[in-house]
């Protein structure tokens, strides 16, 4: 039985790091040679085309079929001329990849030969069936046919033999069906929305761009090890195992020597990272052992989230090529710290100023308030749609412990800037202002020390943090597209500065000076929003009452966190935004409540067949050879001797026995539970109940499993332990 295991366990010691193809030359000199990036437009495409390409990225203009019909055959040139024999249209459907189907450039030549061709139309767009991605009620409503639509503002790449080029997957009539579609739309609506604000401090700005720096944390496993574990291999987390004796109690792995195995993974994938133009500049060992993080330098928000996208494509192969497999799952190990993908967010303008850095005068502080204080009433209003946009059957694993932060959002802002808004809230006065309060007032606020102290993970409890010169979105899980919550965190404070600019533009209107105008709004959206400024430790039993007495929402289930983007306040902002009709978000928030039943159901299958299969047999096993040996015991001594020789194990039979009885009853309720959870019609409904009737089982029965490993001979135990998926590298 535990056969498996030791085999594994064999195979792993034999393992040495394996060397790397490593380009000789400097990165700057091989940066992006994969990457169809201006120099290389510059260079296959004529001015013209170039031009067009340049004005949709900057401007968003339409690229006409006679312009795509060049910059396919300057990219077809590029392409073949790299090793291409494919072009794929590579887009975010809504599960937790990317999707791409690869077609050769070869067409029929005139004397039955092949040649090799592609035209603007293959580029501009394609029509993939949609049927099999997820769309909600979308595809039943309308038609099965699915648009993918070339999208210029993130650069086309070679993957392997393969030119790729990133699109937008739209419905036959119109529906988005991914994530990049949705993200495009927010951040066109915050660029106009933060433009518009902007304007009141300097005239110049004319664009705002959203950045994004992510944070990618995750476990490496030894590929044999992991081979031996189908909870990992079909739910990506241990489903069962018990704690290690010694995990991360010591803090001895965070930052600590990278293991040498693991140091060439992360140089090779840095390598074709840096091949595809990714900017990747950080690794670290993280807290848990075998885990951690690699982080790129921020870029623009959709560039820098196809980044990750295609990042964890790339890590995931290369991990094998290292004889590793990567976990990118949220909380793979109970117990100890699971994995998180910070979204470190900010707003930058055209004129290169970053809205959330405070600057060396009285003006741009007042500019670095603004942005921060209608973020901070961005936050407060959409709490629920911001958690619903995170909170995933797998992130509800991690968020509450272990550095993660809790499911009640609050908003840190260290305390300088706190005590800034307290200042500026006593300043400003209900009456106009004299010169002289303005003067000082102003004097208060360009006394910002204009390097904010790095606030970098002080909080690891708070879910959005304020970083010296960025929010923090601590907690987005390290599984998920960050589209989903870059949509809801850019729609919300779009639609806050345009609420913003409204009342101040009105305040002007009746008169008011444009300053005092925006002092005034600032201050009421100071004490509005006091309720979700929190610096102290999201974990306290006293911070859960006090978020309470604050009226802010504690939602820890999924079920009840997705119901948020069905509320009709929040469907408004999504319309009103032009981010979703109300189709679009019924459809997908579908496909949610659809996917939290899947993995729950599956997981439940998964652990019911393991407890059966591997784990029933092992214990009935062990105690069989307790049984034996009892047995001699008995024939051998006589009766009160054998009474104190067998007791324990006569106590150990009992143990062992009843973990058994148990895991086989709950076992049966479980799938008790499913059967009946699958009749609920209804996808909501059927989700509670799975929540409420199903996941309860896992915990249940992992408990009785995790008791017999502590018990069931060594020898014996089929399943690698966490001291070894864990301390193994
Ligand atoms: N060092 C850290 O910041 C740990 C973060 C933690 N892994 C999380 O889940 O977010």
């Amino acid at each position: 039985m535990a056969q498996f295991r030791f085999k594994a366990l064999d195979e792993v010691l034999n393992r040495k790091p394996i060397e790397i193809e490593r380009e000789n030359n400097l990165v700057s000199d091989y940066y992006g040679m994969l990457v169809f990036d201006q120099a290389k437009m510059k260079k296959y495409l004529s001015r013209e085309a170039y031009k067009a390409v340049t004005d949709a990225v900057e401007r968003g203009t339409i690229i006409d079929r006679k312009m795509a019909d060049q910059v396919a055959q300057g990219m077809k040139a590029w392409a073949i001329e790299n090793g291409a024999t494919h072009y794929t249209h590579w887009f975010h459907p809504l599960t937790d990849g990317t999707a791409e189907k690869h077609d050769a450039f070869i067409v029929h030549g005139a004397d039955g030969s092949v040649i090799e061709s592609f035209s603007g139309t293959l580029l501009a767009q394609q029509e993939p069936d949609a049927s099999s991605f997820p769309s909600g009620g979308i595809r039943q409503t309308f038609e099965a046919r699915g648009y993918t639509a070339w999208d210029p503002s993130s650069p086309a790449f070679i993957s392997e033999t393969t030119l790729t080029i990133p699109t937008i997957f739209i419905s036959y009539t119109g529906e988005a069906l991914d994530y990049k579609t949705p993200l495009l739309r927010a951040l066109n609506t915050i660029d106009k929305a933060a433009t518009g604000v902007c304007q009141y401090f300097d005239k110049n700005v004319s664009r705002v761009t959203a950045n994004l720096g992510w944070e990618q944390e995750y476990f490496l496993i030894d590929e044999a090890l992991y081979m031996a574990r189908p909870d990992l291999m079909l739910t990506g987390r241990t489903l069962m195992g018990h704690a290690s004796s010694k995990d991360q109690q010591l803090d001895d792995h965070y930052f600590s020597s990278i293991p040498t195995r693991v140091n060439k993974f992360m140089q090779d994938v840095e390598n074709e990272a840096y091949k595809l133009g990714i900017p990747v500049k950080t690794r670290h060992n993280e807290v848990a052992p075998n885990q951690f993080e690699l982080a790129p330098i921020y870029e623009e928000a959709n560039l820098a989230n196809d980044h990750n996208q295609l990042c964890m494509d790339i890590m995931q192969k290369i991990a094998r090529r290292h004889k590793f497999r990567i976990l990118f799952h949220e909380k793979p190990f109970a117990g100890i710290n699971g994995s998180g993908k910070h979204n470190n967010w900010s707003l930058s303008t055209n004129t290169g100023v970053n809205l959330y850095s405070p600057g060396k005068n009285p003006k741009s502080n007042l500019q670095f308030l603004t942005f921060v204080i209608n973020t901070l009433k961005a936050v407060f209003d959409n709490q629920d749609l911001l958690r619903a946009s995170i909170l995933t059957s797998s992130n509800q694993h991690r968020l509450g412990a272990n550095e993660a932060p809790p499911s009640i959002i609050s908003v840190f802002l260290g305390t300088e800037v706190s005590a800034m808004l307290d200042l500026m809230e006593e300043a400003v006065v209900d009456r106009k202002m004299t010169p002289d309060e303005k003067t000082a007032l102003k004097l208060n606020i360009g006394r910002i020390p204009e390097i904010i102290l790095d606030n970098t993970d002080r909080n690891r409890t708070s879910p959005f943090a304020f970083t010296g010169n960025r929010f923090e979105f601590r907690a987005v899980g390290s599984m998920a597209n960050n589209a989903s919550a870059l949509i809801v965190l850019n729609t919300a404070v779009a639609d806050q500065l345009k609420k913003f600019k409204a009342e101040v533009d009105a305040h002007i209107e009746k008169g008011v000076k444009k300053d005092e105008a925006i002092f005034q709004v600032l201050k009421t959206l100071i004490i509005d929003t006091k309720p979700i400024r929190f610096n102290g430790d999201g974990y306290s039993v006293d911070w859960v009452k006090e978020a309470e007495k604050r009226g802010l929402s504690n939602i820890g289930n999924v079920p009840d966190s997705l119901a948020a983007y069905l509320r009709e306040d929040y469907i408004d902002l999504f319309k009103r935004n032009g981010i979703f009709n109300k189709t679009e978000i019924e459809g997908r928030v579908e496909v949610e409540y659809e996917k939290f039943i899947m993995k729950v159901q599956i997981e439940s299958r998964v652990l019911a067949d393991i407890a059966i299969n591997h784990i029933v047999p092992t214990a009935v096993e062990y105690q069989t050879m307790l049984l034996e040996n009892v047995k001699n015991l008995k024939e051998v001594f006589p009766e009160e001797e054998f009474l104190s020789l067998a007791g324990g194990r006569l106590d150990l039979i009992r143990e062992v026995g009843s973990h058994i009885s148990a895991i086989k009853a709950k076992r049966k309720e479980m799938i008790a539970a499913r059967s009946k959870a699958n009749k609920v019609e209804d996808v909501i409904d059927r989700s509670k109940e799975y929540d409420k009737e199903v996941r309860p089982f896992l915990d249940d029965i992992r408990d009785h499993i995790d008791r017999l490993e502590l018990i069931v001979d060594n020898e014996k135990w089929p399943l690698p332990k966490y001291r070894e998926l864990l301390f193994i590298r």
